[in-house]
């Protein structure tokens, strides 16, 4: 049997749970199929004689970490630069925080061709290679100038735009065309796999074929949707272990006397947070009913910190989670509990379950796994609701949440006060579709069925 090779820019250790969904997936998916597993170390190290990375391989269970670490400069050009200032503002729809500089490219081009260049010293003629988000679009490109004829398939993380947005990378055409050099795109949903398709017919030439197929510059590549998932089965162990019951019990004689709404991201803009916050504002000043009862728990992950769109967002929250704690809060109340730390994944189950109210609201995200986590950590007999934004891809498979529009103050409000007010049975009927769908399209769906069709695509 072909040997899996996923390769990532963010690696965690299988074994370990790891904040980020990119992490949290692979190191899932991996630990079934063993296989190597190649990307960024997580080092910057700039002592070396070439001033090249050193590579460092480990075992984990059944699976082999290789890392590389990174020099300070193409740190901050490859990772900050051009993949978070560049591709990922685009990306998320975000061209007003895009910085188009041009160091950012090579740094980006010379990551992935040193990744190239480690990998393929590893790489076996029948390793199947699996290579993950915007971070290395061109990787690809980069392993066949090398020789590599294995079969090398590309997932993307992240939202793809429409084309217009796309077209105003400067470099769209080039980075574009590096997709052509995969044997299949998958991408979060359907809309992702139109916007790509309709770039490629319109700004590259490539011809429609069948079956999603599209030919250009000589070569033919499939792009479909394969819906990421979560392990539903490891993520409800995790629920029962002591630390998640702890945590349960503990948030729940907290906020014995209170409906907890629950909020966890990565500190980052295309999470929708401050919407979210100004959502809750107008919620406890339309129906005061809630004042002394709802809380807003936030948990904000670090992410980024030294990206300046990501420093911004930080004051903009701490201004709001105070302006919202001074006009409304009491002696024994405050309405905003605003968390910028990174809590334990062995906690995550406990926090879901104690919250009558999850809160889910991107402006965009590729898919957002925290809205699947949020429902398998649900009691079955008293779930809580998830109000689920409409630009997040789990909103094409979680069509049983209270579906929101971020960016509509009011309406979230009243969404989130229908939540709060729901009926038993309503609860428990929207919770048990949503459950299906989460059960069914798991990590395991999505590993399998992205490779069966990387298998079935021509080589
Ligand atoms: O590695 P970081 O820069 O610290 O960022 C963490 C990860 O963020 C992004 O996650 C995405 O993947 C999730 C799983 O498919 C998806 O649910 C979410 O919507 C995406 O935002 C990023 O794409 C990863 O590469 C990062 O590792
Ligand atoms: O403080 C935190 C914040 C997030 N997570 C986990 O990190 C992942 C976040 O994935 P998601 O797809 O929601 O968003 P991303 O951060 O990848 O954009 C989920 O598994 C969360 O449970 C965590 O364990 N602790």
């Amino acid at each position: 049997m072909s040997r899996l090779v996923v390769v990532s820019n963010r690696l965690a250790d299988p074994r370990k749970p790891a904040a980020g969904g990119l992490a949290v997936a692979l190191g899932e998916s991996l630990q079934r199929t063993g296989g190597l597993w190649f990307g960024w170390s997580g080092n910057i190290a700039d002592n070396t004689a070439d001033g090249e990375g050193h590579l460092h391989t480990r075992s984990s269970g059944k699976v082999t970490l290789a890392t590389v670490d990174l020099n300070q400069n193409d740190y901050e050009t490859y990772y900050e630069g051009y993949a978070n200032s560049v591709l990922w503002p685009v990306f998320h729809y975000r061209l007003d925080l895009a910085d188009f500089n041009t160091r950012y490219l090579a740094g980006y081009r010379r990551v992935n061709q040193l990744f190239a260049r480690k990998l393929k010293a590893l790489l076996r003629d029948d390793d199947i290679i699996w290579v993950h988000d915007y971070h290395l679009i061109p990787l690809a490109a980069e392993l066949r100038a090398l020789g590599c004829r294995q079969r090398i398939g590309f997932f993307l993380h992240i939202p793809l735009p429409p084309a217009l947005m796309l077209a105003a990378i400067p470099q769209h055409e080039w980075l574009m065309r590096s997709l052509f050099s995969y044997d299949l795109v998958g991408l979060q949903s359907e809309a992702d796999v139109s916007h790509c398709i309709r770039y490629m017919t319109t700004e590259a030439g490539a011809e429609l074929l069948a079956d999603q197929r599209l030919r250009a510059h000589n070569a033919t590549v499939q792009v479909r949707a394969f819906p990421i998932g979560i392990d539903v089965q490891e993520f409800r162990r995790l629920g029962q272990s002591q630390d998640a019951l702890d945590t349960y019990e503990s948030v729940r004689r907290e906020y014995s006397r209170r409906q907890l709404l629950l909020g966890i991201d990565r500190l980052d803009y295309s999470k929708g947070i401050p919407q979210r916050v100004r959502a809750f504002s107008e919620l406890l000043e339309r129906y005061p009913d809630n004042e002394h009862s709802a809380t807003l728990l936030m948990i904000a992950s670090p992410s980024r910190d030294s990206v300046h769109a990501y420093a911004d967002l930080r004051h903009e929250l701490e201004g709001l989670c105070g302006a919202i704690n001074g006009n409304f809060g009491d002696l024994d109340w405050m309405p905003v509990r605003y968390i910028h730390r990174t809590v334990a994944r062995r906690r995550v189950p406990g926090l879901c379950r104690a919250s009558r109210v999850g809160l889910v609201t991107p402006l965009r995200d590729g898919m957002n796994l925290v809205a699947k986590e949020y429902v398998v950590a649900q009691d079955p007999d008293d779930p809580g609701v998830l109000v689920l934004s409409r630009f997040a891809g789990a909103a094409e498979q979680l069509k049983d949440a209270l579906l929101v529009n971020p960016y509509d103050t009011q309406g979230m409000a009243e969404s989130i006060q229908a939540a709060l007010h729901m009926p038993l049975e309503e609860r428990q009927r929207r919770h048990r579709a949503l459950l299906e769908n989460i059960t069914r399209f798991d990590v395991h769906w999505w590993r399998e069925s992205f490779l069966a069709a990387l298998g079935a695509s021509s080589p």
